[in-house]
């Protein structure tokens, strides 16, 4: 299950929703708008109806009342209250039918004959009046009871017509109403909408409980397999795996929120690189650890993290265990029966080391060494003897150039080569003495040598100050010719010269 589907899932909910509102939203307008239909139609047009019958109805009862008074003071008196009444029943009853002409959903006919037979009514109404005002009431009475009833019939007719209509549109609207009052099917569709999410949400749930399951496993193969931790800048420990806390031979629980230095061999090591940790870079560095005082090697990649705009809070580290590799790499630089370094990497190495001391602006020493008589050695103590004399020697030179930038190199078969930074050319030639003073001190017998009843060995050693423009063929040469006068001049000893502009 992948992000995306449980996105798409979401958004099946979210336009489910929105579908389901929409159409609820949809059928509410649906009975909004026919409620207004109610209320213009069947409401405002019979309310309009009903009050012209009433007016009509009145108007014919007040006629019918004067029309029987004769007392002539009170027939002047109460024609002039009726023409005003009616009048105002007449202004009343036309404004009901604008009304009506504006609000009616039928033919406008029907209206059209309500309105004639309202009207040849009202023109009776007149006549009736005139004859009324002058004290005709016999004639009015007739005409009443003739063309008036007949007039009067006929717009109740009409009207009645503009009624039923009213009525039988508001049976209709209410129809619709009921019909569309859906709410069993806004009721269905709800509910489907909530079974539909109610399904989704439980795909994605367990989906994601897949997801989580899986990434769980990932994690732990991690943890097994890859030699991390994470550690604030101050180095506590917030988190070790397991895989790396088995290589560094670490109790994890132990380790866990502890400050510590297990990471670095020591703390200069670690301030190597801090600087650049939280700087906020990168580090990738080869390392060695000891651990149960085995001397491991890593390759360490150090990933500063910083949550913050204040700066770096945690680093990841990341170890590779590459010992196997040292091993490899070290068996390939080095002699193998001496330890000393080989005739390979002195070639590699002697430049590089010739211009780094250029650049660093510092003296470079070279110092070639020689067994003096090995021949007669071999022939009379034998080869073995020899090796085991070789190894003694050899042993000698590596205890002298144990300073990080000197090497010791086996260069041939009993020539040595040491490349040593001594600050001056006194400090140079102590350091050679030393060395010459040390082998014979080993006091392995030798016998057929001529200058010690011991080995000995003669050395020619150069210094190059930085200033001097010499190739490192150039400087070999010269120790080269050193070492030879060295030897010409009685062995045991040395001869030295400094290439330097003071
Ligand atoms: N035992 C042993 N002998 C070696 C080895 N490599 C070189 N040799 C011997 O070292 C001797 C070097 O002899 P030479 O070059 O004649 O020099 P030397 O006898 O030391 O005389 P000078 O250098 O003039 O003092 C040879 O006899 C080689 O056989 C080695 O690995 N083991």
């Amino acid at each position: 299950m992948s992000i995306k589907k449980i996105l798409l899932g979401f958004l099946l909910i979210a336009f489910a929703s929105v579908a389901s509102v929409t159409f609820t939203i949809y059928k509410m307008q649906i009975l909004t708008d026919n409620m207004l239909n109610i209320f213009i139609h069947p409401f405002q047009v019979n309310n309009a109806v009903a009050e012209i019958y009433t007016g009509v109805t009145v108007m014919d009862r007040d006629l019918k009342a004067a029309i029987h008074v004769h007392d002539m003071e009170h027939i002047k008196k109460n024609i002039s209250e009726l023409t005003e009444k009616i009048l105002r029943q007449e202004e009343r009853i036309e404004y009901n039918f604008a009304i009506i002409y504006e609000n009616y959903l039928g033919d406008n006919h029907d209206i059209d004959n309500a309105y004639h037979a309202f009207i040849r009514w009202k023109t009776l109404v007149e006549q009736l009046i005139t004859l009324l005002d002058s004290g005709k009431n016999h004639q009015a009475n007739q005409l009443h009871n003739t063309r008036g009833i007949e007039a009067i019939e006929h717009f109740y007719q009409q009207n009645k017509v503009l009624n039923d209509f009213a009525v039988k549109k508001a049976g209709e609207f209410h129809s619709f109403s009921v019909v569309n009052s859906s709410h069993y099917t806004v009721t269905l569709i709800l509910s489907l909408t909530l079974i539909l999410s109610g399904f989704i949400i439980f795909y994605i749930v367990k989906n994601l409980l897949t997801l989580n399951q899986n990434y769980q496993h990932q994690l732990y193969l991690l943890d097994q397999n890859f030699l991390t931790a994470t550690l604030t800048r101050d180095k506590e420990v917030i988190d070790i795996s397991h895989a790396l806390c088995r290589a560094l031979k670490l109790d994890r629980e132990a380790v866990l929120h502890t400050v510590n230095d297990w990471f670095f061999t020591d703390e200069q090591q670690y301030q190597s690189f801090e600087s650049d940790i939280l700087a906020g870079i990168s580090i990738s560095q080869e390392v060695f650890i000891r651990v149960a005082g085995k001397k491991l090697w890593f390759h360490l990649e150090v990933i500063p993290e910083s949550t913050t705009e204040a700066g770096i809070d945690t680093f990841n580290v990341f170890f590779n265990d590459i010992t196997d590799k040292k091993l490899l790499e070290k068996l390939s630089i080095t002699d193998n029966m001496t330890g000393l370094y080989n005739r390979n990497y002195f070639d590699s190495v002697f430049p590089r080391e010739f211009r780094r001391a250029k650049r660093d602006e510092k003296h470079f020493s070279v110092v070639l060494l020689d067994i003096d008589f090995f021949k007669q050695y071999n022939d009379t103590y034998g080869h073995q003897e020899g090796d085991k004399a070789l190894i003694a020697v050899a042993k000698v030179f590596i205890d002298q150039a144990k300073r990080s930038s000197d090497f010791a190199f086996r260069v041939g078969g009993e020539e040595f080569l040491i490349l040593t930074n001594q600050k001056d050319f006194i400090s140079l030639e102590l350091f050679v003495l030393n060395i010459i003073h040390r082998v014979e001190a080993l006091k392995i017998p030798h016998e057929p040598s001529i200058v010690s009843e011991f080995l000995t060995v003669s050395a020619g050693a150069v210094q190059v100050s930085c200033e001097q423009d010499m190739t490192a063929e150039e400087v070999y040469k010269a120790a080269d010719e050193l070492l030879y006068q060295a030897k010409s001049a009685g062995r045991n000893g040395m001869k030295s010269k400094a290439f330097t502009l003071v």
